[in-house]
């Protein structure tokens, strides 16, 4: 509205050309705001050279110019012999100034009657020659016989019809008419004839009775809503004259004021209409306030379409979509299509999964060797590998020579050409094959603070002692270590010949070794076991003798292996039993005080010597003799009853009381060899000999034998 003027009336926006009051409105858009009968304001159209006012429902200028009111329904009503009673044609003149139409594509005509024709008319034609007075003439015709025929929601002639009306109609005042007579027709009393809008109004059949007017006046009675269209018309709206978009922008009242308008011919009778222009909205007809403003289709999704892969660039009048980074063209499709995106994306994590796996385990690789005292270690000149290189030198651990307690053993290669042993440790032991006393006797097993074993230096301490001792020619030789891994893996020479067990008792080969062979190896071994319980700092007792962890080089030199593997296990687990030995070597005196001492290595050599001379395991199952014999027990019982073990040493040994001075020098140093492992499993250990002794003796046994060997 202008500066000044009401900008509403009874909750109805006034927007210019409309306005309440002089000077307010353009020519022929003047609003009157009156007082309803309860005081409440109403908004109706002025002038009118009539006495009706005509209520106005709504006022708009865009998108399309239409004013919604409410005009009265035009009427006849008859008596019972078929007179009229009273009639009204509906004819308001709401439009002196004629700048309002009824809109022919909102609006429809309906008749109600049961004998009726009405129509209405529009544009007066001025010629007097001319066929009609009027260029339009609308309406339909609708009958009914008696009250039966009409129905609710049918208007098609019976009771009630309807018709669309033509553009440029300007009036609703109605024609009525008939064909036969109205007398007795009381179910039927009044015709009735209306303009409406589409969609407000479905036939009653009640109503052909029910709005029988009264003495109220026509516009306080039966009204209906409608849409006028509006448009700038000069002259009251003539046809002739009235100025259309060619003309108008050059007419000093041009409508379309504001900045960005246009201006558009109306489609409903003569003038022209004002619109904003494409990308503006506001009031078209005024130059500032309200006027036509840039409308910011950015703001709201549905207003533009920009695709997903592009920015919304809002513009004066417009906007533009700009495409995304790595996008282009119309639909701002990516540069690189998403399945290759996604492919690369996929590789590149991939990629970077791998390399911090790979990074994590080098920097927890690094963190164990530091922790193991890898540094230490290489600077006392021991040998370190890395799991890689371990990898390397096993070929990827593809040769497997057996397995203990510890772990498993594969055979390898190091860079000089040298067979190496490498011995992995495992975390969980799984052995059905073997009774171990940790499977008779259940350890406590506590896994030692990794920071404990660090603070302490257990592991270092171990290896660096395995290393020195390890050069004693009858220990198996440490070569290196790997610290990368909780328990570390320890590299060893390889010894050739596999163990004195698979010799003694293997089932493929025959055993071979003859007496001072055998002889060697008793010599050899205890030597080993001697070295370890002589050291002055460190007594060591190996905890698990037996012919499996001696091995034999290709000369057959006894090599004793696995003496520290158990002290490794004992210091990552902290065992309470820090040895772990085979049951059939193992002294009876530890089980009672589960104390492990140098005599418990004295009682598991005796065993071996006993096994080395008998070639009987150190029990074994007899199905004629009640069951299980052990070794021990029996040789013992059989030295007892016969003063010698003859009835249990290998046959293929050669000896025997009789003549041949070799036999006889071959049983006696059996039988001294037989004394020595007796004394060795006697009950008292202060009655065992030390492991000096035992090579002391064993030697002895040497001289004898030799003497006839030669
Ligand atoms: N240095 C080595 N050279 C050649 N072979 C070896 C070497 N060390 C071990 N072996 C082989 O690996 C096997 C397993 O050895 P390991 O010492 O781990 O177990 P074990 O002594 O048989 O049992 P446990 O350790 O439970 O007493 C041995 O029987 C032997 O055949």
């Amino acid at each position: 509205a202008i500066p000044g003027c009401l900008t509403q009336c009874g909750g109805v926006e006034i927007p210019y050309p409309f306005g309440v009051g002089t000077n307010c409105s353009r020519k022929g858009f003047r609003i009157k705001c009156i007082n309803g009968s309860a005081g409440e304001e109403i908004p109706v159209l002025l002038p009118t050279t009539r006495y009706q006012n005509i209520r106005v429902l709504n006022l708009s200028v865009s998108p399309l110019p239409e004013a919604r009111v409410l005009l009265p329904v035009a009427w006849q009503c008859f008596n019972a012999t078929g007179g009229v009673t009273g009639i009204y044609s509906g004819d308001v003149d709401f439009n002196p100034e004629g700048v309002y139409r009824i809109s022919n594509t909102q609006n429809e005509l309906f008749v109600l009657g049961c004998d009726t024709y009405a129509f209405t008319k529009g544009v007066r034609v001025h010629n007097v020659n001319a066929r009609f007075p009027y260029r339009y003439f609308t309406g339909c015709i609708t009958v009914s016989v008696d009250d039966k025929d009409p129905r609710d929601g049918a208007c098609a002639g019976l009771g009630c019809c309807r018709v669309d009306i033509p553009p440029g109609i300007t009036d609703t005042s109605m024609t009525f008419s008939s064909t036969w007579t109205r007398a007795n027709q009381t179910f039927c009393p009044c015709d009735y004839a209306f303009i409406v809008e589409k969609g407000n109004y479905t036939f009653k059949a009640s109503d052909l009775v029910s709005h029988t007017p009264d003495n109220r006046l026509p516009l306080d009675w039966w009204t209906m809503p409608l849409r006028l269209d509006w448009a700038i018309r000069d002259n009251n709206g003539d046809s002739m004259t009235s100025i259309s978009c060619a003309q108008a922008p050059n007419e000093p009242d041009y409508g379309c004021r504001s900045k960005h308008s246009e201006c558009t011919n109306s489609t409903n009778g003569p003038g022209y209409f004002c619109k904003c222009a494409h990308g503006y909205d506001g009031n078209p007809y005024v130059q500032s306030d309200g006027e036509c403003t840039n409308i910011n289709e950015c703001q709201d999704p549905k207003s533009h379409n920009c695709s997903s892969g592009s920015k919304c660039i809002d513009t004066d009048g417009g906007y533009y979509c700009q495409c995304n980074f790595f996008r282009r063209g119309q639909q701002c499709d990516p540069l690189i299509p998403m399945a290759a995106v996604a492919l690369l994306t996929t590789f590149a994590a991939v990629v970077l999964g791998c390399v911090a796996i790979v990074l994590l385990q080098t920097l927890n690789n690094r963190k164990r060797f530091n922790r193991n005292g890898g540094k230490l270690l290489n600077a006392q000149g021991i040998t370190t590998y890395t799991k890689r290189e371990l990898k390397k030198i096993t070929n990827g651990y593809s040769k497997r020579l057996g397995g203990g307690h510890f772990g498993n053993v594969y055979e390898g290669t190091i860079v000089d050409g040298r067979k190496v042993a490498v011995k992995c440790p495992l975390r969980t032991r799984v052995s059905s094959h073997r009774c171990h006393w940790k499977n008779l006797i259940r350890p406590r097993r506590v896994p030692l603070p990794q920071q404990r074993v660090e603070e302490d230096g257990s592991f270092m301490n171990e290896i660096r002692f395995q290393f020195e001792v390890s050069r004693h020619k009858n220990l198996v030789q440490l070569l290196g270590c790997c610290l990368e891994t909780d328990i570390p893996i320890l590299v060893f020479e390889f010894v050739a010949n596999g163990s004195l067990e698979d010799i003694l008792h293997s089932a493929k080969k025959p055993c071979t070794l003859s007496l001072p062979e055998r002889l060697d190896i008793a010599i050899g071994s205890a030597e080993a076991i001697a070295y370890m319980h002589s050291l002055d700092n460190q007594k060591r007792v190996h905890g698990d003798i037996k012919p499996s962890n001696i091995l034999l080089d290709d000369d057959l030199n006894p090599k004793v292996s696995d003496f520290g593997s158990s002290k490794l296990l004992a210091i990552h687990s902290y065992y309470v039993r820090a040895v772990a030995a085979d049951i059939g070597y193992m002294d009876p005196l530890y089980m009672k005080t589960e104390h492990f001492t140098l005599e418990c290595d004295v009682y598991s050599f005796g065993v071996v010597l006993l096994e080395l001379i008998t070639r009987r395991r150190a029990s074994w199952y007899e199905q004629d003799h009640q069951g299980n014999k052990i070794l021990p027990i029996e040789f013992v019982k059989c030295f007892k009853d016969h003063g010698s073990g003859c009835a249990m040493y290998d046959s293929r040994l050669d000896f025997s009381a009789g003549e041949d001075a070799q036999s006889r020098c071959n049983k006696r140093c059996l039988d001294m060899i037989g004394m020595l492992a007796v004394r060795c499993l006697k009950e008292d250990k202060r009655e065992r000999p030390t492991m000096a002794e035992v090579v002391e003796e064993l030697k002895r046994v040497k001289v004898l034998l030799l003497g006839t060997h030669i």
